[in-house]
């Protein structure tokens, strides 16, 4: 087949692949340049497009009319929870289990020292005590910093291991542990069950930063035993920029998680102003201060898009978008190329996220690569050292999109044509 040919057929499938996605009228739902393809959302989900009315309303009404009102008549001081249950669904968690606020390096600060104290008392008394925090070694840096802080603020030493290897790393000594559910650079989906049974199993604390994957995939945070985790909603969850973060504390783990972060927000009667401290039940024992409501707003409306979708068919087409981006990659990039590019996410479904990492060759190449797509259209971003991402949002992308991205990487890197 001529490449003309091969683009034709590219751009054909892509049209039957778009006519037969039942996710595919979703895109009504947000605001998107139609001269753009926008795969980005593993960084800035894009605008569901009934926000700004919301949030005018939000500003006007309930701040500007109501006032002080508004912490009670409008629900505010009960948003954090009322939020986290719209999320809950999204990642398998069950009722009074999720809480928002804060940001994720908030969040995985209360995590992590509430895992080590949670491992520590349920060691109490027992000869080997746990002073160990395992660490993905290839997590997002926020989590290593926030971690080394966690080890010292507990006295526990920090051990970072490849997340493959924690069923042997994980022992009688290990705290807690840290992991990435999906892994920011190369889109590598960690095997999430077994990792939680492994950890369990040595009696230590497991911790998972879903930002990669809360709103990409199902987390089964219930179904496997997860006992704490936490993620950001401005990926794929769409909340907008430095939406509030949120928290998940197994309902069997509520009573015993002690906040390293024990503000006014997360005790058991707030307006009592009470100099002791007492924690409040439940998920908003993860609370800290005054939640911040236009954010919080913002995302309680773009959850709204999610009604009646299921995670299951947002993964099937995630799949299927990652799938044909590589494939079209694979036509429209090779041999004769000025730049190379390969793959670093895994070929196998049950190990890959919701985005493709392309690696250049010479790396020195990608930013500039990178510049000149979004130059022509194509948003992705740029990890060093040479890393594409591309980020694959099921609710709004289009697999026309998808083939577009690849044939305009194809011309911006050189090739056979
Ligand atoms: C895995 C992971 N954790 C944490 C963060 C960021 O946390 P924060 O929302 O606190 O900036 C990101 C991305 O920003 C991330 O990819
Ligand atoms: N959170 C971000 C921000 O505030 C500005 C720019 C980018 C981000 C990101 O989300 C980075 C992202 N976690 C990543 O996967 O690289």
């Amino acid at each position: 087949m001529s490449d003309l040919a091969a683009d034709a057929a590219q751009d054909q499938v892509a049209a039957s692949l778009d006519a037969a996605d039942p996710l595919a009228p979703l895109r009504e739902l947000f605001v998107l340049d139609d001269g753009t393809v926008y795969l980005d959302g593993n960084s800035l989900g894009a605008l569901p497009a009934r926000v700004p009315k919301r949030l005018a309303e939000v500003v006007s009404r309930e701040w500007g009319q109501l006032g002080i009102r508004s912490w009670t008549e409008s629900g505010w001081w009960e948003m954090p929870q009322r939020v986290g249950e719209l999320i809950a669904p999204l990642v398998g968690a069950g009722p009074g289990q999720v809480v928002v606020g804060d940001s994720t390096s908030v969040n995985v600060l209360k995590a992590v020292v509430g895992a080590v104290r949670i491992a520590r008392e349920r060691a109490a008394g027992r000869p080997s005590g746990r002073d160990e925090l395992l660490l993905d070694e290839a997590t997002f840096p926020t989590d290593g910093y926030i971690a080394e802080s966690a080890a010292r603020l507990t006295g526990c030493a920090l051990r970072p291991v490849a997340a493959a290897r924690v069923p042997e790393a994980v022992g009688p000594r290990t705290a807690a542990v840290l992991l990435n559910h999906v892994d920011y650079r190369t889109g590598t989906l960690n095997d999430l069950p077994a990792l939680t049974a492994a950890v369990r199993e040595a009696g230590a604390v497991g911790v998972w930063d879903l930002c990669h994957s809360a709103g990409a995939l199902p987390v089964g945070l219930d179904a496997h035993g997860v006992d704490l985790a936490v993620g950001c909603t401005y990926k794929f969850l769409n909340g907008g920029p430095g939406s509030p973060a949120f928290l998940y504390v197994r309902s069997a783990l509520q009573e015993r998680f002690d906040s390293p972060l024990p503000g006014w927000a997360s005790h058991a009667d707030p307006f009592a102003m009470d100099p002791a401290y007492a924690p409040a039940a439940g998920a908003a024992r993860g609370r800290v201060g005054t939640p911040d409501i236009l954010s919080m707003a913002a995302l309680e409306e773009a959850l709204t898009v999610w009604d009646g979708v299921r995670i299951e068919d947002v993964r099937a087409k995630s799949l299927a978008l990652t799938d044909f981006f590589l494939r079209c990659v694979a036509a429209y990039t090779g041999a004769g190329a000025e730049v190379a590019v390969r793959s670093l996410t895994p070929a196998e479904h049950a190990r890959r996220g919701s985005q493709v990492a392309l690696l250049c060759d010479p790396a020195e190449r990608a930013e500039g690569v990178m510049a000149e797509l979004i130059g022509r259209g194509v948003v992705g971003d740029f990890r060093r050292p040479g890393v594409l991402r591309f980020g694959f949002t099921p609710l709004y992308t289009a697999f026309q999109d998808v083939e577009r991205a690849a044939r305009v990487l194809g011309e911006v890197i050189g090739g056979p044509r």
